[in-house]
């Protein structure tokens, strides 16, 4: 664990294994957090809080120097950050390295910036008064995150906290905590000295360590991602205990809608990536793919061809299209989909069986269709590489269909027509819509859900909301109390 930017053992010595997905072997263990390291770490982080601390008196603009040294370093170590995300996660070496690392740098960069810009105003009051905002931090901010993005859930998170003066208390996911532990050393070396901002790094489960972290009556906030399920246990936990502010980041079942004017090969191209990148394993990613009639037979049979091409293998090789899935448990929980998927009706156009001879977690890239709006499969996450292809006939169907999901975390269109195109993203109960792309963001882009999706955004200047509190100052000019 690394509290106090010291790595220590837990309290009671316990430790868990962390598998590489790819190959199904233990790469090390790693110490268990439980309630009573919480503790330690929650007080930590609360001494480097308290009024008149070194951390309270740090200048806002040396916050963005400390931030923006902790980028350097995640550059310089860029290669190792990306080998062990990988290793880890299961997650394809070649877009950890080109893209998500250097996207959480961009990350941390721009966080940093915001650091001495976002302070509050000045507001127009009576004759004789004078009322202002001050921005201030909302205090200890705990940090519970899944294991798809490791490393980008972490630095969402810790980008915006630490830009506002707060300190944070980090639990990884169980299933991938190595590249956390690696920012803590990281954190160390920028120089966030001991007592200034404590980023104690709490590898542990969810029912112990992740429970203690969002039902601690000394956190002031919970900033969530994962599970619809587990997001309604985080929101249950703070009304059980100080009501602390919590935002959430949750599952998604993104429509993904393609008119028959689009460009044919480009939307089927995307469809894919939107589906099957990071093995499908992506919050936002196009789940339900639906397309236009007169040109349903022939985006299936594209979208079929293209799913067999893909090349699946170790996410180490430069060559791989498709990794495995984080765990064993996550791929049985997939095939348990699709079987039921089957016996509602549905057709498994290509896939839908494991990669056998391979001791990892991989699943062949799956299309399926015949799908309804009732189907088990249209309402829930698979989160596994599965395309499910629907046909519709107009606008008003399709955004009828687009909607009638209880996620709203992303959408897209594919067509030519700016009509079609602002129908939908302005009728599209959705966080992100995307035009003619998709995944396309960035740090200076809110991101969020609506509906079941959660609440709260992060990215952008909104996110920096999530990490203040705003104090108002009314005063009166030349009250009879001045001297
Ligand atoms: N909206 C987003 O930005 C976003 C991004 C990535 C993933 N996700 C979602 O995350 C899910 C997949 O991730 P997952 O399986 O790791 O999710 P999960 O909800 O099972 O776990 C997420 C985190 O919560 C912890 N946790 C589990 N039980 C807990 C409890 N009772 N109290 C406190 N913490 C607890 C886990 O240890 C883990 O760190 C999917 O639903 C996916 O859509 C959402």
């Amino acid at each position: 664990l690394f509290i106090n930017n010291e790595f220590v053992d837990s309290k009671d010595g316990s430790t868990f294994p962390t598998e590489n997905p790819a190959t199904g072997k233990e790469i090390c263990r790693v110490s268990e957090a439980k309630a009573a390291d919480i503790d330690a770490a929650v007080a930590a982080a609360r001494k480097a809080f308290q009024p008149g601390s070194p951390w309270r008196k740090t200048e806002p603009k040396q916050r963005g120097i400390l931030l923006n040294k902790l980028a350097d370093l995640m550059q310089r170590d860029l290669h190792y950050l990306a080998s062990l995300e990988s290793l880890d996660a299961g997650k394809l070496y070649s877009s950890c390295y080109a893209l998500e690392i250097q996207a959480c740098i961009d990350v941390i960069r721009y966080f940093a910036g915001w650091a001495d810009k976002d302070h509050g105003s000045t507001l127009p009051m009576d004759d004789g008064f004078f009322a202002y905002t001050r921005h201030e931090p909302v205090g200890v901010c705990g940090g519970i995150i899944p294991w798809n993005f490791p490393l980008t859930m972490f630095s969402w998170k810790l980008a915006p906290c630490i830009a506002m003066g707060n300190v944070l208390v980090m639990k990884p996911a169980e299933l991938t905590p190595l590249t956390a532990l690696y920012l803590g050393s990281l954190i160390k070396e920028a120089g966030f000295p001991p007592g200034v901002v404590n980023n104690p790094i709490t590898a542990g489960y969810g029912k112990t360590a992740g429970s203690a972290l969002s039902r601690h009556m000394d956190v002031d906030k919970i900033a969530f991602t994962g599970s619809a399920l587990v997001g309604r246990q985080i929101q249950k936990d703070s009304a059980e205990t100080n009501l602390k502010r919590v935002t959430l980041e949750l599952g998604g079942k993104s429509p993904n809608i393609v008119f028959a004017d689009a460009n044919l090969d480009y939307a089927v191209e995307m469809a894919h990536i939107a589906v099957f990148s990071n093995s499908g394993q992506i919050c936002c990613a196009g789940t339900r793919t639906y397309v236009q009639e007169d040109i349903y037979d022939t985006f299936v049979k594209k979208s079929v061809e293209r799913a067999k091409k893909g090349n699946i293998g170790s996410p180490s090789s430069l060559t791989t299209e498709y990794g495995p899935q984080i765990s064993k448990l996550q791929k049985d929980k997939i095939l348990k989909y699709l079987e039921g998927g089957v016996k509602e009706g549905c057709k498994i156009e290509c896939g839908g069986v494991q990669v056998e001879g391979n001791n990892g977690h991989y699943i062949q890239p799956t299309v399926i269709t015949g799908l309804t709006d009732e189907m088990t499969v249209t309402k829930e996450e698979i989160f596994g590489p599965v395309q499910q292809i629907y046909k519709f006939k107009d606008v008003s169907e399709v955004l009828k269909k687009a909607n009638n999901t209880r996620y709203g975390l992303a959408a897209a269109v594919f067509t030519n027509d700016l009509n079609k195109a602002m129908t939908i993203s302005n009728g599209v109960e959705a966080g992100t819509v995307w035009v003619n792309c998709y995944y396309k963001m960035g740090p200076t882009l809110p991101f969020g859900g609506y509906k079941e999706s959660g609440f709260g955004r992060e990215l952008g200047q909104y996110a920096l909301h999530e990490y203040t509190e705003v104090k108002t100052v009314a005063m009166k000019i030349n009250a009879p109390v001045w001297v």
